[in-house]
């Protein structure tokens, strides 16, 4: 079981608090991780993924921050956002240099294509991907490590409908597999119909954490603009 664990973090940039003493636990299952633009989603995850140093506190994944962990990309994946991918370069290929900087084997690569549905699209060009394909790619990358954890901002971005409902079926079976799955989103419908806990942040603090249906007995949009509304910095 892989718990992912924020304690007292604290992260200035200058003189301004980004986010201000977060404490909060996910744990296997779905998590929407929701607020606000500005809310401070992104520099926590940030922090989490060893990507940038919290001022004060601590982001760990089953105890250890992320630059200690003794394998990183069979511990947690994440896609930050689906953009990044050499336009030159195929599928296929990116992802086998990815698991080569990773130090995983190469036949990783063919069953993340298949289960991320872009076995037929192996070989095309990157430069000539749809958003959607992007998103796919992205999250082909983060589960070739097999990981425990998985990191997703904004996952249904550029999804047409029918790529959305294959994306919560995946996340599902994922979850469902004892994994921890973190999805950050705007998208309340979505989160609502995806996760099964929600964190929500306001102001660089948390408002939330727990069960989606504790939070949404009025339904989600509701409880999320009476949580993230008049929330000082
Ligand atoms: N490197 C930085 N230097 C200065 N300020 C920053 C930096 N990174 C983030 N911030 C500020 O910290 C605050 C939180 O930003 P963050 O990107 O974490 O929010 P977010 O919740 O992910 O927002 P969004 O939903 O818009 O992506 C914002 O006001 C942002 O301008």
């Amino acid at each position: 079981m892989t718990t992912v664990t924020v304690t007292g973090l604290t992260k200035r940039f200058g003189a301004f608090e980004a986010v201000r003493d977060l404490d909060f636990e996910v744990t296997p299952g779905i998590t929407g991780f929701l607020g606000p633009n500005g809310a401070g989603k992104t520099t926590t995850l940030r922090i989490l993924l060893g990507l940038i140093r919290p001022t004060a506190g601590a982001a760990t994944i089953d105890g250890r921050p992320y630059a200690a962990l003794a394998h990183p990309r069979r511990t947690v994946g994440a896609v930050l956002e689906a953009g990044g991918f050499h336009p030159g370069r195929t599928a296929r290929r990116h992802l086998l240099i990815l698991t080569t900087g990773a130090g995983l084997p190469a036949s990783r690569v063919d069953e993340v294509l298949d289960q991320v549905g872009l076995a037929d699209a192996a070989h095309r060009r990157v430069g000539g991907f749809s958003l959607g394909m992007r998103q796919r790619l992205g999250l082909a990358g983060a589960l070739l490590g097999d990981p425990g954890v998985l990191i997703l901002d904004e996952p249904a971005n550029g999804l047409d409908p029918a790529g959305m409902a294959w994306l919560r079926r995946l996340l599902r079976d994922l979850a469902d597999q004892g994994r921890t799955v973190i999805i950050s989103s705007h998208v309340l419908a979505e989160v609502a119909q995806t996760a099964d806990r929600a964190v929500v942040i306001s102001g660089g603090r948390l408002r939330y954490s727990g069960l989606l249906d504790g939070l949404a007995a009025d339904g989600l949009e509701a409880a999320f603009l009476r949580l993230t509304e008049e929330a000082p910095r």
